[in-house]
């Protein structure tokens, strides 16, 4: 098998220009089944961008993003291999939550009786008949993350994924996602939250004007800065050079 059929999710030398400006440059990484990858980097610095790519929702200038070996658009069954969260404000703001998830559970083909299962995973059963205008920016993202699984994927990528919610939502997040990837799922998450990744990231990609600064290990990246990852992150961000570790 080569590593393109057993990766989860491999990004390579993904490039891409907005009205003549290079956002994103040569992003090369990958995120390994049972890993938790964080990816990190300043404002603008092209995260979602690529994770745009990566779910297919824009087209990439040059290279690829690979899903178990095929680009996201080729899945015969998208919502079953991966699960995204990208824009928890782009919820239908009409609608309940319950209605939210039975409209993307039949979308997805998944069982209605689902609905009521990732309702209870994400602590929203007791507000799932409130429309979501009336849902404050965490119960949102619980509702976004709730309809990322309801095909219990085996990837998740996750765009702030901790935007908005409690010190008690975070605590949850972290625990689920850990979880998730030890029973073999993969992670990729962007955050400006160096403690929160620090705490579950096993993998980290640094990201600073649309290149890939760093992609290694947390633990390399903390033993590179006696332990300092904020240290490690803000060395890597400012750099000017690429100082990318193989990844793994
Ligand atoms: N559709 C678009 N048209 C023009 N420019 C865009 C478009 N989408 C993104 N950009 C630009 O690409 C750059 C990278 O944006 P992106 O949203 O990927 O950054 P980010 O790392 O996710 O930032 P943040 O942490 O602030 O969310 C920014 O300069 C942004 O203005």
């Amino acid at each position: 098998m080569t590593k393109q059929e057993i990766e989860p999710l491999l990004v390579e030398h993904l490039s891409k220009s907005f009205r003549g400006v290079r956002r994103v440059e040569d992003v090369s990484f990958s995120v390994g089944a049972g890993r938790i990858t964080g990816l990190l980097g300043p404002n603008g610095a092209g995260k979602t961008t690529t994770i745009r790519m990566l779910l297919g929702l824009i087209a990439a200038d040059t290279g690829e993003a690979l899903v178990f070996g095929k680009p996201f658009r080729n899945l015969s069954d998208p919502t079953r291999v991966v699960g995204a969260v990208l824009d928890a404000g782009g919820l239908h703001p009409g609608r309940t939550a319950r209605q939210h998830l039975r409209i993307a559970a039949a979308q997805g083909s998944h069982a209605a009786a689902r609905v009521e299962e990732v309702l209870t995973i994400v602590g929203m059963s007791a507000d799932a008949d409130r429309r979501i205008r009336d849902y404050s920016l965490g119960m949102r993202q619980r509702v976004a993350i709730a309809a990322a699984i309801l095909g219990d994927p085996k990837i998740l990528v996750l765009d702030e994924p901790a935007n908005g919610l409690d010190p008690a939502g975070i605590y949850w997040l972290k625990q689920y996602l850990r979880s998730f990837a030890d029973h073999g799922g993969s992670v990729l998450l962007s955050s400006h939250i160096l403690a929160d990744v620090e705490q579950i990231a096993d993998d980290i990609v640094a990201v600073a004007d649309g290149q890939v600064r760093s992609a290694t290990t947390l633990a390399e990246a903390l033993a590179a800065s006696e332990g300092d990852l904020e240290d490690f992150y803000l060395s890597m961000i400012s750099s000017s050079e690429r100082t990318t570790h193989a990844a793994r």
